[in-house]
């Protein structure tokens, strides 16, 4: 194992840093999170989207004591060390609600029904003499051993009591989230509206899948990948097609299917070659083109368009992943709380051979593509150029060397995300 190089962190030219373009951003889309984009859903249609109130629980959970097991409720005080034989009192089923239960009487109780008012306890059927309930009639008993008070027995209120705190303002709501407002009687739940992004992504060179590939010509993975990204993280996303280099004809698109989005993202045209068909069709448009500390996805736009807000990603495919990941996901997790977090993993560099050692350039964070392995470990799949679709496709993380790290070794601890 071999220690981190640092450098200085000298910064690329004029770069902003991930962090700062990262606050930028959020700035950006601060308005997503305002009450007036509060709406009342129903709790399937909640699905991946956030709290806008923390929640008390109006009840008790459970509403009240109920049975562990299938078997006899009892007053424990009845029964002696030795055991005790007890009258068979009518059974108790889930859903009803149970005479009080008098001295020297057990009454056969099934799993999730109320404990009658008096029992302090449930035996298991098993541990009865006999071991079956006894079909209904006159004069039976049942032997049972001693036990404790309370056991088999949840009590009303231990998963959570009328009036804690059940879920916090912006949590992202997943199966089990919905699943404790059910069980506290809620069919419906206040959350933030859906983010609807209009999609664009440009460029001469660029056609749609499914058509014939004339030479000099690449399909569109962006538009696939971004969507499915975006869709995946809860957004609306509208697909515009391909923009040609013609900036007439993107501000002319963006300005028909741009309307009534929250958003705009395009991939392509924001560097510095002599067709930067963005950035040329927003040079009347209060935007900035700069370039952030960070490899892939340097090259970024950022600003409104018409009053939208307006996000320029690069166009290599990795790039654009990179830069949602980076930058309009932990946005929105942010002020809205949904989608989740990437939750950041440590884990330790797995180099082979003939890649002894990770090199990054330290004026950037670098962002790789790997493999987190069950042991732990992380492999880096093909190399830092972000044209690399396929490596990206056998990838299950993001590997992060932070700007100012130059080397790595073998065994050395990275930070990854889990895609
Ligand atoms: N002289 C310089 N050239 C470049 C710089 C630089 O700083 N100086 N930065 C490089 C970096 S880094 C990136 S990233 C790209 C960003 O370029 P653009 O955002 O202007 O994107 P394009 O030039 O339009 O395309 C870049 C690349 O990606 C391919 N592409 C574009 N759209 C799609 C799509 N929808 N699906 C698949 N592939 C796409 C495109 O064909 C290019 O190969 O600029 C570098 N150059
Ligand atoms: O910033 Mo670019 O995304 O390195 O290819």
């Amino acid at each position: 194992m071999t220690t981190a190089h640092h450098a200085p962190a000298g910064k690329a030219h004029n770069a902003r840093s991930v962090a700062a373009h990262l606050a930028a951003v959020t700035d950006l889309l601060a308005p997503l999170a305002a009450e007036s984009r509060a709406e009342v859903v129903l709790l399937p249609d909640a699905l991946g989207r956030a709290l806008v109130h923390g929640i008390l629980a109006p009840l008790n959970l459970p509403p009240f004591a109920n049975s562990q097991m299938d078997g006899y409720a009892v007053r424990s005080a009845d029964i002696p060390d030795g055991g005790a034989e007890l009258r068979i009192m009518p059974p108790i089923p889930a859903g009803s609600s149970p005479q009080p239960l008098g001295p020297g009487a057990a009454a056969p109780i099934m799993t999730g029904a109320m404990i009658p008012a008096g029992a302090d306890a449930v035996v298991p059927i098993e541990k009865a003499v006999p071991d079956h309930f006894l079909p209904e009639g006159d004069g039976r008993v049942v032997s049972l051993p001693a036990t404790a008070p309370g056991t088999y027995v949840r009590a009303a209120g231990s998963d959570i009591a009328a009036g804690e705190r059940a879920l916090a303002a912006r949590t992202c709501l997943g199966p089990a989230q919905l699943g404790l407002l059910a069980a506290l009687g809620m069919a419906e739940v206040e959350v933030y509206r859906t983010v609807t992004v209009l999609l664009v992504t440009t460029g001469d060179e660029v056609v749609e899948p499914g058509q014939a590939l004339p030479e000099g010509k690449i399909y569109d993975s962006n538009g696939t990948l971004l969507e499915a990204a975006m869709t995946q993280a809860g957004l609306h996303v509208r697909r515009a097609g391909i923009s040609t280099d013609s900036p007439a004809e993107l501000q002319a698109l963006l300005r028909t299917e741009g309307r009534d989005t929250d958003l705009i993202v395009t991939t392509g045209g924001v560097s510095k070659g002599a067709y930067e068909v963005v950035r040329q069709a927003m040079a009347e448009q209060p935007v900035d083109f700069l370039h952030v500390a960070m490899q892939p996805g340097g090259p970024q736009g950022i600003g409104t368009f018409d009053g939208v807000p307006f996000l320029g990603f690069p166009g290599n495919p990795v790039s654009c992943l990179v830069s949602f990941e980076m930058f309009l996901r932990p946005a929105l997790s942010a002020l809205l709380g949904a989608p989740a977090p990437r939750l950041p993993l440590r884990a330790r560099l797995d180099l082979d051979g003939h890649d002894r050692q990770l090199t990054s350039p330290g004026s950037k964070h670098q962002v790789r593509r790997g493999n987190l392995q069950p042991d732990g470990t992380v492999r880096l799949e093909g190399g830092e150029s972000s044209h690399l679709m396929h490596a990206l496709a056998g990838s299950n993380v993001l590997v992060h060397i932070p700007e100012g790290v130059t080397e790595l070794g073998a065994g050395e601890e990275v930070e990854v995300w889990m895609l």
